[in-house]
Formats: C-alpha cells, sequence, structure tokens
C-alpha cells in the first residue's frame, strides 16, 4: 500500500477529483433498489388504471440516476488508468536510471534477470495495482459501508443478520492475503530462475548445440519451469479458495436474510419490495465484499513488487562520484597504479599488488593466461568497480577524487563481447555521441581497418542484424574498434580485440594506430605477443599476480614465461 500511496502522491489534485466522482458514481447504485422498493410498495399499487404517468415518472428519475452514475464511473476508471500509466512510466524510468548508476558489483548481485524481470513483470504488477487501487480502493467500501447503511434504513433486523456473516468472510479475506504475499514474492524469484535459464539457453543456443548439451538444457529448462509453475499454482490455489469459500457463507447468509425475511413479511414489519431491495443491497454488498478481496490480492502481488522494486532503488551508491576535474599533467604518468589488490567476492584476491606506470602516449601490453585479471585491471581502471587494496591514479589524482562520467568518456574500452545494435553500421560507430561527426566516423573507419564496409550496397547505411549476426568475427571486431576510436579517446584498450583478426590486418591497425593516434595512450590486451610487442611497457600476469614487466626485448631476458610464449607463438627465428 505504502508503494502506491507513493506513486499516487504526485498525481492527488486528478486523483481527488477521480475519486469523488468515483465515489458519487457509486452512491447512485446504491439509490436505484431503494427507488425500486419505493416503485413496488408504494407507486404501483397507488397508480391508478389509465394513468401509468407516475410509475414512467420515478422509471425516469431511475434512469436519468444510473445515467449520471455510468457518466461518473467512466471517467474516473479512464482517469485511473491514465494516472496509473503516468505514475509507472515515471516509475520504471526511475529504476531505469537507478539501474544505470549501480555497480557491477551490485549487478552481479542482483542477476541480471532478476534486475529485467523486476523492470518488467514487477513494475506491470504495480501498474495494474494502481488501476485496481483507484477502480475499486473507493467503489468496494462506498458500497459495502452504503449497502450497509441503506439495508438499515430498509429493515434494521435484517440487517443485523447479514451483519452477522460478514465478519466471517473478513477473516477469511484476511487470512488468505497475509498467505498471498510471500507467495508472490516466491513466484518472482522462481521466474527470475526462469528467466535465466531460458536467456543462457539462447545465447548460447549454438554451443549448447555443438556440444550436444541440448539435453541437459532441456532438462535444466523443464525443472525451472516446474518450479515456477509449481510456485504459480501454490499461489493461485491459496487465492482460489477465497472465492468459492466466501461464496459459500454469503449464500449462507442470504438464506437466513431470507427465511428472516419471510417471517417479517407475514408479522407485517416488512413489505414485498423492501425485501426485493434488501436481496439487491445484499447482492450488492456481495460484490463489495469480492472487490475488497480483490484489492486485497492486488495490494499483496504489489507489495511483493513493489519491494522488489525497493530494493533496487534503495540500493546504497556504491561507486561514489568523485568531484574533481581531469587536469592533464603529462609530466605525471597518464595511468599509474598503486600497490592495487581486488577481490570479486571479498574472499580471495583476484588481482593483487599491481604497481605500474604509464606516460601520455605510451602503450602498455598485458599478456598473461586466461583468468590471470587482466580484464579486471581495466574494470578497476574504469571503476566498474572499486580496488579494494591500494590507489589508481590519472595524471596524479585517484581516479576516486574525478567525475565518474568525466573519467569514463576518456576511455575508449572495446570489449570482445560488446554489443552490436541493431542499427545502421553509421550509427552503430557513431554511437549517439552528438559531437561525433560523420569526418570522425569515416577517419575511424580507416584506421581501424573497417574499409570492408564501403563494399557493402548501402555502405554505413547497411543495417545490422541483432548482436551482428550479419557480420564475421573480425568484421564485428573492426566497428566496435571503430567505434572507441570515434569517440576520440585519451586511453584506447582493446580488450583481446585484435583476437578475431588476422596477422595481417592486425599489424595494419596497430601501424595505423601508431601512425594517428600518437598522442592516444593505449592499453593492449592480447594472447599474442606479436600484438603487443612494440608496446613501451609489458605485464607478465598469471593468477592476478605481474610476474614480469619491462619491453619485449628485456621480458625476452628475464622472463622465462614470457622466453616460452615467444618460442611458441613466434618461433626461433624471431627470438
Ligand atoms: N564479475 C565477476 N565476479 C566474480 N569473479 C570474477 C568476475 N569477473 C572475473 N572474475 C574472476 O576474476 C579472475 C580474473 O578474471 P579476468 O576476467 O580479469 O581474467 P582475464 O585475464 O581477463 O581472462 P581472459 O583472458 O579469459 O579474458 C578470474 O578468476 C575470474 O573468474
Amino acid at each position: 500500500m505504502k508503494k502506491i500511496i507513493e506513486l499516487l502522491k504526485p498525481f492527488w489534485r486528478t486523483l481527488t477529483v477521480s475519486l469523488t466522482l468515483k465515489m458519487l458514481g457509486s452512491m447512485t447504485d446504491l439509490f436505484l433498489p431503494f427507488l425500486i422498493a419505493y416503485m413496488i410498495d408504494d407507486v404501483i399499487p397507488n397508480t391508478l388504471i389509465g394513468n401509468v404517468w407516475p410509475i414512467y415518472e420515478v422509471g425516469i428519475y431511475m434512469l436519468l440516476i444510473a445515467l449520471a452514475g455510468w457518466l461518473m464511473n467512466v471517467y474516473a476508471n479512464r482517469t485511473a488508468e491514465r494516472i496509473s500509466a503516468e505514475a509507472i512510466r515515471g516509475l520504471r524510468h526511475q529504476v531505469f536510471e537507478k539501474i544505470e548508476s549501480l555497480s557491477s558489483a551490485q549487478i552481479d548481485q542482483f542477476t541480471r534477470p532478476s534486475l529485467i524481470s523486476r523492470m518488467t513483470t514487477d513494475t506491470y504488477n504495480l501498474y495494474n495495482s494502481t488501476g485496481g487501487v483507484q477502480r475499486l480502493g473507493v467503489r468496494a467500501p462506498v458500497l459495502l459501508i452504503g449497502g450497509i447503511f441503506m439495508s438499515f434504513l430498509v429493515d434494521p433486523v435484517l440487517t443485523l443478520v447479514m451483519i452477522a456473516t460478514l465478519p466471517f468472510i473478513g477473516l477469511v479475506v484476511y487470512t488468505i492475503s497475509k498467505k498471498g504475499i510471500p507467495l508472490y514474492k516466491e513466484i518472482q524469484t522462481r521466474v527470475d530462475r526462469l528467466v535465466r535459464t531460458v536467456r543462457e539457453f539462447i545465447t548460447g543456443a549454438r554451443v549448447i548445440k555443438a556440444l550436444s548439451m541440448s539435453e541437459h538444457e532441456k532438462a535444466r529448462f523443464d525443472e525451472d519451469n516446474k518450479n515456477a509453475i509449481k510456485g504459480e499454482l501454490k499461489a493461485h490455489i491459496t487465492m482460489a479458495t477465497i472465492n468459492p469459500l466466501m461464496n459459500t457463507i454469503v449464500n449462507l447468509g442470504l438464506v437466513l436474510v431470507l427465511v428472516f425475511g419471510a417471517f417479517r413479511l407475514n408479522e407485517g414489519h416488512v413489505q414485498k419490495g423492501d425485501i426485493t431491495a434488501f436481496v439487491t443491497y445484499f447482492t450488492i454488498i456481495l460484490n463489495a465484499m469480492m472487490s475488497i478481496t480483490r484489492v486485497f490480492v492486488m495490494l499483496s502481488r504489489a507489495q511483493a513488487s513493489g519491494a522488489r522494486i525497493d530494493e533496487i532503488l534503495n540500493a546504497p551508491t556504491d561507486i561514489k562520484d568523485g568531484t574533481l576535474e581531469i587536469v592533464k599533467d603529462t609530466e605525471k604518468p597518464h595511468i599509474a597504479f598503486d600497490h592495487v589488490s581486488f577481490s570479486y567476492n571479498k574472499q580471495k584476491y583476484n588481482i593483487e599488488d599491481i604497481s605500474f606506470e604509464i606516460y601520455e602516449g605510451q602503450t602498455l601490453g598485458i599478456i598473461g593466461s586466461t583468468g590471470s585479471g587482466k580484464t579486471t585491471l581495466v574494470n578497476l581502471l574504469m571503476r566498474f568497480y572499486d580496488t579494494t587494496e591500494g590507489q589508481i591514479r590519472y595524471y596524479g589524482t585517484p581516479i576516486q577524487d574525478l567525475k565518474v562520467k568525466d573519467l569514463r568518456s576518456k576511455i575508449g574500452l572495446v570489449l570482445q563481447q560488446d554489443l552490436i545494435f541493431s542499427e545502421s553500421i553509421y550509427q552503430n560507430i557513431q554511437f549517439n555521441r552528438n559531437q561525433i561527426e560523420k569526418y570522425d566516423v569515416e577517419m575511424a573507419t580507416k584506421i581501424a581497418q573497417a574499409e570492408f564496409i564501403y563494399e557493402r550496397e548501402d555502405a554505413y547505411e547497411a543495417m545490422m542484424a541483432t548482436r551482428g549476426m550479419n557480420l564475421s568475427g573480425g568484421q564485428k571486431q573492426r566497428i566496435l574498434i571503430a567505434r572507441a576510436i570515434a569517440g576520440k579517446p585519451d586511453i584506447l584498450i582493446p580488450d583481446d580485440a585484435s583476437s578475431a583478426l588476422d596477422y595481417q590486418t592486425d599489424m595494419k591497425l596497430r601501424k595505423k594506430l601508431n601512425e594517428t593516434m600518437a598522442h592516444t595512450t593505449k592499453i593492449i590486451i592480447a594472447q599474442r605477443i606479436s600484438s603487443l610487442k612494440e608496446a613501451d611497457l609489458i605485464l607478465v600476469m598469471d593468477e592476478g599476480r605481474i610476474i614480469a614487466k619491462g619491453t619485449h626485448e628485456e621480458l625476452l631476458k628475464t622472463s622465462d614465461t614470457y622466453q616460452l610464449l615467444a618460442k611458441h607463438q613466434m618461433g626461433g627465428a624471431t627470438l
């Protein structure tokens, strides 16, 4: 409820008008049975044959009241839809912005599928609930309380009989709704798991088939699917017991009322029309109770979804933004790692005691076995994560003190699994960065050795399939490199980006980079010595540590690991 109030608060003015109309519209429903009783007991018996005008007169009043009620309800319902749509649009925007500001560690913790389903399913639940609560939240209590009040006017004794059944209904509603909240939360967790499995299956479809893992994946999917359905069933079955149970209790009450009504009619305390009105009020009250149950169900869903969304919105700011502007000071190292250690899971270091310095325009090469921590160094420099120990400095200033956005905008990072979007090649390179002109895109294309673009019929306008499926691995890489270069970064980091390029293209790319981007500092992460042998400094990494550093020539003398790698990759001739 808290979440819904919070969502509706900004619309209180419109809401006051629409809820007032909703209340008035609901009240009109309460007048009609009263007029029916009046018609049956007073108007019809006193109408003279040949003069039926009084019947028409009351009928017209009834029609007008019903019409007014209908109009007010339509207006209120439409407004409710508009308000909920607007509120949820705002909420989605808020959640989206927050997700954008989450650190990579927090995203790892939430997991991506869970973030997606919170952003979609949970906000949709809240949309339904805010609409439902506006539609029924006022109408149901008005009909319930108003129905009881009007019944009192008709016959207090019969009303007391009817009221006696209400606490039972209330109890059922309360118990089941209380059970519902944890059940709906559980459903979401299970659906998250299912989404994760499907996502992995779809993204990894080719490798799964290639390794004949389809059966295993199917079994995993079946299990998650079964669990999700089990959760759904449990929640719905619990909730589904509510209606028949309530119907039974209400019907029993109705029987009681009719029996008592018959006695009271016999004794002359009530008239026939009163009994008709009473039964109608009873139905109105019954419907109101049902609606209140639905509101409870909606609220329990909304509470579960609201809590999951609040977890995102209230997540603390992990990566605190700095305040300083970047000041270029080429006397100081462009990048300095000073005894940096870091652990992803806070249990064991993934990189340990890393120290090195490189100056503007220099090239740093990083080589090492898989999992040795190469990408982690970049993650820390980009402030996707913050160091556990030690300090990283940018022109002498600790990167924590710099504005994160400024820092990241200076770095052109090319990851191996970067996304090609289903837009044109031009849009993929320009990437909505307004300062990048056509000339920059063309220049970047040239440096990145991506001239194959011009061989395509529509050149830059050629549309890319999702994830760049209509490109080869090497073509994809070159577009990604062009994207990074077009931003004219101060630091260019192709993270294993040249692995998909053939030797010749890789060489041409490096040559062009050195010629045209002499002032750009480069960090080349590669498995091939040939890709980084001209670097000013090469780090050889193993199990999170730097086991050797120096230039290619120095390392050939000082590092056995490097020597061995060179021998395997380049043959004795080039050593
Ligand atoms: N998000 C993460 N959460 C937990 N552990 C991680 C995460 N990313 C990487 N690691 C772990 O940190 C270690 C270093 O990984 P990193 O990606 O830096 O290696 P790498 O040298 O770049 O490997 P590769 O050459 O295969 O890309 C590995 O043991 C890896 O399992």
